[in-house]
């Protein structure tokens, strides 16, 4: 596998990033997660501009710009001649001294990763999956802003670790005030009466790619979609509950808290956004070639 690695392409075996490197230390630096589809690219602009985004909203300064950053995405991709995959871009503050300044660090450093990703097996995708509450909550906007999307996911991995352990593949993550949030990796629709909820942002959730996709498709498929705070309760009493995410993409909630959720399978609302996104991944994106 070639790895893109600060201006290089590299074999894998080659990539490696110094033990000074403040993204290992201390988790300091941001990231985002695509897809590529038929050798193009899903929302390549929209993904590199969060990743400029959160890389303002930390004060890491990005020595590249976004249409060079594009650029080595599809040269990333082309080198490692995949047809459908994933990539995982890093950009960390870089090397220096072991305290937490990140004024001494000189040059962020930055990897593209293009390989391959299976989340969910494809039967989760018609029964739906089982969701547990995790008792780990998003952060307030005032600790770390959960709209930048940093490698700081310890948050999100121990929300993981409780779900897993309630016996679910994925966990429903509340903010301080106890609203519904989104998920450890991903946005979270509720559909009821043919009216669809989504929580705000602000409540706390990553502003998705896919979320935004699905926000889009809403009005062509017919449902009104709203932005309002949700509870555990919407979730109990919900006709359908599906999630969204660049690595899991639209994929049903059969259960949560072990509560039936509708028909406890993929629902016919939840049968159109899937269907309706693989259209969207197979007919459009930035061409790799
Ligand atoms: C906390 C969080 N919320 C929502 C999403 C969905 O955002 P997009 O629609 O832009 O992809 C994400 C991104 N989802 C994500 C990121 C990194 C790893 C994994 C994993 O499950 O291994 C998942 C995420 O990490």
């Amino acid at each position: 596998m070639k790895i893109w690695l600060d201006g290089e392409l590299v074999d894998e075996s080659q990539a490696k990033i110094s033990v000074f490197d403040h993204g290992l230390l201390y988790g300091d630096g941001v990231f985002e997660g695509l897809r590529f589809y038929n050798r193009r690219i899903f929302r390549l602009e929209e993904h590199i501009r969060r990743l400029f985004d959160s890389a303002k909203a930390i004060v890491l300064e990005i020595p590249w710009t976004q249409e060079e950053i594009c650029e080595f995405t599809r040269e990333t991709v082309r080198a490692n001649a995949l047809d459908d995959g994933y990539v995982r871009l890093v950009v960390t503050r870089g090397s220096g001294e072991l305290g937490l300044n990140p004024y001494l660090c000189p040059k962020p450093s930055m990897f593209i990763i293009a390989s391959t990703i299976k989340l969910y097996p494809e039967e989760k995708y018609r029964e739906g999956m089982a969701l547990a509450t995790c008792a780990t909550r998003r952060p307030a906007p005032a600790a770390l802003m959960p709209q930048v999307k940093s490698l700081n996911y310890l948050n999100n991995i121990m929300a993981k670790v409780e779900a897993i352990q309630a016996g679910a593949l994925e966990g429903i993550m509340l903010n301080e005030q106890g609203y519904v949030a989104e998920c450890t990796g991903d946005n979270v629709f509720v559909i009821r009466d043919g009216k669809m909820i989504t929580p705000p942002v602000s409540d706390g959730a990553l502003d998705g790619i896919t979320r935004q996709v699905i926000l889009e498709l809403a009005p062509s498929l017919g449902i009104e979609v709203t932005e309002k705070s949700v509870t555990r309760y919407d979730l109990f009493t919900a006709d359908e509950v599906f999630l969204t995410g660049s690595a899991a993409e639209v994929i049903p909630a059969s259960s949560l808290d072990r509560r039936t959720i509708g028909s406890g399978s993929m629902g016919p609302w939840t049968e159109k956004f899937i269907a309706a996104f693989r259209e969207l991944t197979r007919t459009t994106g930035t061409p790799v070639d």
